[in-house]
């Protein structure tokens, strides 16, 4: 980070951000996979933990436990705002897998917005990936009631999560398309819609990343942006929660603020593909090295932990931008 961007911040009022997800001892996913990236790009970040597992449910064996809904409603709504008169920029809601701790907090953080215009919630609609559910089957009746009545400023789901809030299987472009479509017309209070990675039949090398504004003066038309990222050979274990921590800072940090709201989401988004693309490829560098000393390459399928500390550089490397481009398209 050089001088100048420091003297920048200073100036500037720190935002700061309530960020709801699980915790794990060990490695990084939830709040261990968001914290770091959010605090070493200039955020405050109030970290509440939905459980506490040794490592995360990807290792062959954890343990550890959930907090209760009551507890958590408690230490927002009484300890956080009640008490200490915390105000926030944002609210980050990732795995909440207690059903009636989400529907507390769902209902608690709807009215937190309703009653302060400003705060900006992201919410990662997380359900599961790949076709297989990893909470129970009454979060998703929650999260479409959230999603039906609360004013959400981003939500950021994967491809398997967009098809179950909208019913529709995404099987190309068009499919994806409709999907979109279904999830404007079953959630009209949500603003801006990111699908963080959608596989593709016709493009088996790449993922694909759409987003779509809502808020558009042209109500009767809808645009959506896709990007294209090559597949690196692995699954990440916290990618998803990394990308929504990035991306919510590339929102609020976007400079110059692009003159509408589309253009700020498509920027951002680019940014936080480029960022991601650059430490999931360094972790799966740094994984393949520690990896060649004790098995073949061939079964490193799965990176369980990112390394989001050696990564640090890639937090605020504004070369990046230059030297990185996704392909781009409208559909
Ligand atoms: N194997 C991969 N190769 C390249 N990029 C990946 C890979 N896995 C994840 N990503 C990146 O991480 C982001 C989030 O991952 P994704 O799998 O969509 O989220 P989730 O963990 O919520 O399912 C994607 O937008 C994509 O840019
Ligand atoms: C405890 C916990 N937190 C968060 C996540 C989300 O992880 P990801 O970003 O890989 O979807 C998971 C999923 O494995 C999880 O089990």
């Amino acid at each position: 980070m050089t001088g100048n961007n420091n003297n920048q911040e200073i100036s500037e009022r720190t935002k700061r951000v309530l960020s709801i997800q699980s915790h794990v001892v060990h490695g990084y996913v939830g709040n261990k996979a968001a914290t770091f990236p959010l605090q070493y790009q200039g955020w405050e970040v109030d970290a509440l933990n939905t459980v506490q597992f040794s490592n995360h449910p990807g290792y062959q064996f954890f343990t550890g436990y959930s907090s209760s809904p009551n507890e958590l409603v408690d230490i927002i709504s009484k300890g956080l705002i009640d008490e200490s008169e915390l105000s926030y920029d944002a609210i980050l809601t990732g795995y909440i897998s207690d059903v009636e701790g989400l529907r507390k907090i769902g209902d608690l953080i709807s009215q937190l917005c309703k009653d302060s215009k400003k705060i900006k919630w992201l919410l990662d609609p997380v359900l599961g990936d790949n076709g297989k559910l990893y909470v129970s089957e009454e979060n998703i009746k929650i999260y479409q009631e959230i999603l039906r009545t609360a004013s959400i400023y981003v939500v950021t789901p994967n491809q398997f999560e967009m098809e179950v809030l909208t019913n529709v299987k995404i099987t190309d472009l068009p499919s994806l398309r409709v999907a979109f479509e279904v999830f404007r017309e079953h959630y009209p209070t949500i603003q801006n819609v990111v699908v963080t990675s959608v596989e593709l039949p016709e493009h088996p090398d790449v993922l694909t990343s759409a987003c779509s504004t809502f808020n558009n003066a042209d109500k009767n038309k809808l645009y959506i942006d896709i990007f294209e990222v090559p597949i690196i050979p692995a699954k990440f274990s916290g990618s998803g929660d990394l990308f929504s921590a990035i991306l919510l800072n590339n929102l609020f940090s976007y400079k110059p603020v692009p003159k509408n709201e589309g253009e700020l989401l498509k920027s951002a988004l680019h940014r936080t593909l480029i960022q991601e693309d650059a430490i999931l490829k360094r972790t799966y560098e740094l994984t393949l090295k520690e990896f060649n000393h004790t098995q073949t390459i061939d079964n490193l399928s799965i990176v369980k932990d990112l390394k989001l500390i050696q990564s640090k550089d890639l937090l605020v490397d504004e070369s990046l931008y230059s030297n990185v481009s996704f392909k781009c398209s409208s559909i």
